[in-house]
């Protein structure tokens, strides 16, 4: 067993860190090398896994047999024991747990401790060894040992670099003394920046405290430099400086919106949402009266200049528009479970088809005009010859051939052919751009998609904008005759929902069933895009160009199709626009609409009164319906015989009930008790001498259901009916009311009586005349009208008088009713229900008498002199 020496060595095959195999007391026989001390140096690092197999090391170094096999160096392992680094570990953590760790996650220190200044692992160290040794001689102080340098050394390096002299004096008076003497000057501090400092002041050891922290670290990183921008000189960087932007128009001295020529968003601003009808108007009113160019080429000299005429104000607002340009901002956690609408900011909504979009069948596209059949030879023989315009060669910065060219007002394109200004300068040659813009053939150069609309079928959409009038698509398909187009319509497109006929010019119809996508450009009363023809090259060609407030991107594109309604149904437009017409129907004029709105008012009204009327049956027959009663047991047919006899039968057994009721047999005992017709005594009333002229009259009740059973067997004897038992109802339920009249001429009083008989199941009115020079008539006294509780009524005495009326006839005519009067009048002094005749009597004879006469007033005239049909109250 090899004895443990007081010494410490560290094997002599290590020269670095890692290698800190610990060998306490070697035993010198077994070293092979008699009488050498072996170096003392302490163990540099623990992250060793030789070091902490150590123990093990241990273990086997006492087991001669193990140690065979170890691969040590025989000199090292030869009966040594080494130090339990573990535990040294353990010890070391224990003693300097306050100490920071490194970057392996370790203490990084050794035992050689530098706040001791590198003083050996001392006593305290060496007895925290599970040794049992203690060590009597400290052995001399080993060469420091290099290490990496700690990042806090290699902060305070990088800080005395920049303030040199003042290094290693602490805090922020000392570093401004050496910032000055460096020649630095004073620095005003930010709030946010002396805050910062104070932070890093704090305590004497603040790491930081010596940095320059000028304002410039605190503000934001300076923009990249645009990767031309090498500043030759001041005038370079001037121009460089320049915003490039298309130029600006000025318009009847308003400028109008910039529209640039590139991006799918050119033109539109942040916080404007194509998807709303608002938006557009509400980015009007953002930016009022701003122009821009058309959109076709322009040179960049021109650009640079026009620029340059920008107001503060324009831009004003283009750096707000700017400024109102942020990132979306990052969802938030919590928002995740929940589901709410958000608009996505403008420039990141994409207006794309997605995979799975429906896409239109039965399409075939056709990108150029083809002549079919006979329109061919036609289209030949009309050529046209061309005109030339006369347009003077633009100011700087502007564009020719505007609206009083003259090619543009013949619906011609200028072409090198028919235009003397050069082709940048000219405006007018609109499927020019459309023909460079589609030979890019990028999805922004095509700039349209075609998508499926949720109520008209598929549509169009817009992937960019479009500046007011710039050309958007061309209108392809078949050129076709008129004829041919009739027969088309007649022979092949009979079950088609969609016809795709667009008049090219007279004769002339592109059928674009085989045609561009313009086809599927649906209707609207309100809508952003026009279709115009063109001739170019003497060749018509149709176009669709964005209307006067240009198209943004992701809106649908529309033109007022102005249709022509052959026949007489018509298509309901589904186009929401506030003015929208109603139909797919055609464009009026002032006139055309005026009359169309009479008609149309007249329609509503009459719709109007219908529905009215309409109302009132079903008000009435709800009304029957609730006044039948339980036992009502609905319609039947009269016709049907066997329902007539039952009915009949059920009448008479309702009369005779009604007969042998009490009240029936109350009535026939008052009736009993009354003095005889004719003899009764004069109302008292009638001892009045009244000059004035009273009317009394009596609402009546509507008839009842059986009466109205009865009516239609015999109308004269129910209105009869109708009235007797009308007068005597009204009494007795006291349901009346009387007015005073003016005097009127006799002759409405006529009509008031005839009016008496005729509508006596709607309202029976009984008039009294008094006149003074006249025989006494029978009337209600005003008492007894207004007595609450009537008195048992009694027949009273009719008395009628001549009537006289003034007839072309002359008194025959008036002869006929006073007889039929008199027969009324003995009728009714009978019995009640022979009244019923006589009124029957005396209605037919008003009738009779006033058939064929018209009615005239005069002073030799005769008179209507009275007309009285009264149940008055007895004495
Ligand atoms: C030239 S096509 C337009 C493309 C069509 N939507 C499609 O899916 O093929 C015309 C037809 O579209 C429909 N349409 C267009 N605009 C409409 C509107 N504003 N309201 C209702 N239907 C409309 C009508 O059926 C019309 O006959």
């Amino acid at each position: 067993m090899a004895t443990l020496s007081s010494n410490m060595t560290r094997s002599s095959s290590t020269d670095s860190s890692a290698l800190s195999n610990i060998l306490v007391g070697a035993a010198v026989e077994d070293d092979g090398v008699s009488g050498r001390m072996p170096l003392s140096t302490p163990p540099t690092s623990v992250n060793d896994n030789d070091s902490i197999d150590s123990a093990k090391s241990h273990v086997h170094a006492l087991n001669p047999v193990e140690e065979e096999t170890s691969r040590r160096p025989k000199r090292a392992r030869t009966g040594l024991s080494t130090y339990n680094v573990k535990s040294l570990l353990d010890a070391q953590e224990q003693a300097g747990s306050s100490r920071s760790r490194n970057a392996s996650g370790l203490t990084g220190r050794t035992l050689v401790d530098e706040e001791d200044d590198g003083a050996f692992l001392g006593k305290k160290d060496v007895d925290s060894t599970p040794m049992g040794w203690e060590p009597t001689e400290l052995p001399p102080r080993p060469a420091k040992v290099q290490r990496r340098p700690s990042v806090k050394d290699r902060v305070k390096k990088a800080a005395s670099k920049v303030v040199g002299s003042v290094l290693g004096k602490r805090g922020r008076d000392a570093m401004e003394a050496g910032k000055r003497k460096l020649g630095m000057g004073e620095v005003e501090e930010s709030p946010k920046q002396s805050k910062i400092l104070k932070e890093l002041d704090m305590g004497p050891k603040g790491v930081l405290d010596e940095l320059d922290l000028s304002d410039d670290e605190f503000a934001m990183p300076p923009p990249r430099p645009a990767k031309r921008a090498k500043i030759e000189d001041d005038d370079t960087a001037m121009k460089l400086s320049k915003p490039t932007a298309p130029p600006l128009k000025i318009y009847d001295g308003k400028r109008m919106k910039k529209w640039q020529r590139e991006g799918l968003y050119v033109g539109q601003n942040a916080g404007m949402d194509p998807t709303k009808k608002g938006g557009r108007k509400k980015l009007q009113k953002q930016r009022p009266g701003t122009a821009g160019s058309d959109g076709t080429g322009t040179s960049e000299a021109n650009e640079t200049q026009v620029d340059d005429s920008k107001t503060d104000d324009t831009k004003q607002t283009d750096s707000k528009a700017e400024s109102e340009r942020t990132f979306m901002t990052l969802p938030m956690f919590n928002y995740l479970d929940k589901t709410r609408d958000f608009t996505i900011p403008f420039d990141i909504y994409a207006p794309t088809l997605r995979k799975g979009d429906e896409k239109p069948k039965d399409w075939t596209k056709v990108n150029k005009n083809r002549l079919v059949g006979e329109a061919k030879e036609i289209w030949e023989r009309e050529k046209l010859p061309n005109s030339v315009c006369v347009c003077a060669s633009p100011a700087a910065g502007e564009q020719g051939c505007e609206e009083d060219c003259l090619n543009r007002i013949m619906q011609y394109e200028c072409t090198d052919d028919n235009c003397r200004l050069p082709a940048e300068a000219c405006s007018n040659r609109a499927f020019s751009e459309l023909a460079a813009r589609m030979k890019k053939g990028g999805s922004f150069d095509v700039g349209v998609e075609v998508i499926k609309t949720s109520n008209r079928g598929f549509g169009v959409r817009s992937c960019r904008t479009y500046s007011p009038g710039q050309i958007i698509m061309e209108y392809t398909g078949e050129i076709v005759t008129e004829g041919e187009c009739q027969r088309r319509m007649r022979e092949e497109y009979t079950d088609k929902q969609c016809y795709y006929l667009m008049e090219l010019e007279r004769g002339f119809i592109i059928d674009g069933t085989k045609g561009s996508r313009a086809r599927f450009i649906n209707h609207s009363c309100s809508p952003n895009c026009e279709v115009r023809m063109v001739r170019v090259d003497n060749t018509p060609r149709m176009a669709v160009f964005a209307g006067e407030n240009g198209v943004m991107t992701g809106e649908e594109l529309t033109y007022d199709y102005n249709f022509d309604n052959f026949g007489a149904s018509k298509q309901v437009c589904h186009c929401g626009a506030a003015d929208c017409r109603g139909f797919l129907s055609k464009r009026l004029n002032a006139n055309e609409r005026k009359k169309m709105a009479k008609e149309e008012n007249e329609r509503k009204r009459k719709a109007a009164e219908e529905a009215q009327k309409n109302a009132e049956s079903e008000a009435r027959k709800k009304r029957a319906q609730t006044d039948r009663g339980a036992n009502w047991r609905g319609w039947v047919a009269v016709d049907d015989p066997e329902t007539k006899e039952r009915l009949k039968a059920e009448k008479k057994e309702r009369e005779e009930n009604e007969k042998n009721s009490t009240r029936a047999k109350r009535l026939a005992a008052r009736r009993q008790s009354l003095p005889a017709a004719g003899t009764a005594e004069k109302p008292a009333v009638l001892k009045k001498k009244n000059s004035s002229r009273r009317k009394t009259t009596h609402l009546e009740p509507k008839p009842t259901e059986e009466e109205a059973i009865t009516g239609a067997e015999d109308t004269s004897l129910t209105k009869s009916t109708s009235l007797t038992n009308t007068e005597t109802r009204t009494i007795s339920n006291g349901s009346k009311f009387h007015e005073e009249l003016d005097d009127r001429p006799s002759t409405a009083l006529a009509h008031t009586s005839i009016s008496t008989i005729v509508r006596k199941t709607e309202v029976s009115i009984s008039t009294t005349e008094t006149q003074e020079d006249e025989a006494p008539l029978i009337d209600l006294a005003p008492s007894a009208i207004e007595t609450e509780q009537l008195a048992p009524l009694k027949p009273v005495n009719t008395t009628m008088t001549e009537i006289s009326r003034p007839t072309s006839q002359g008194t025959e005519a008036s002869a006929a009713p006073s007889k039929h009067v008199e027969a009324a009048k003995s009728g009714l002094s009978r019995t009640a229900s022979k009244g019923k005749e006589a009124l029957k009597s005396v209605g037919e004879a008003f009738k009779n008498s006033f058939r064929g006469g018209s009615v005239s007033s005069g002073s030799g005239a005769p008179k209507l002199k009275q007309s009285t049909l009264s149940f008055g109250k007895a004495n």
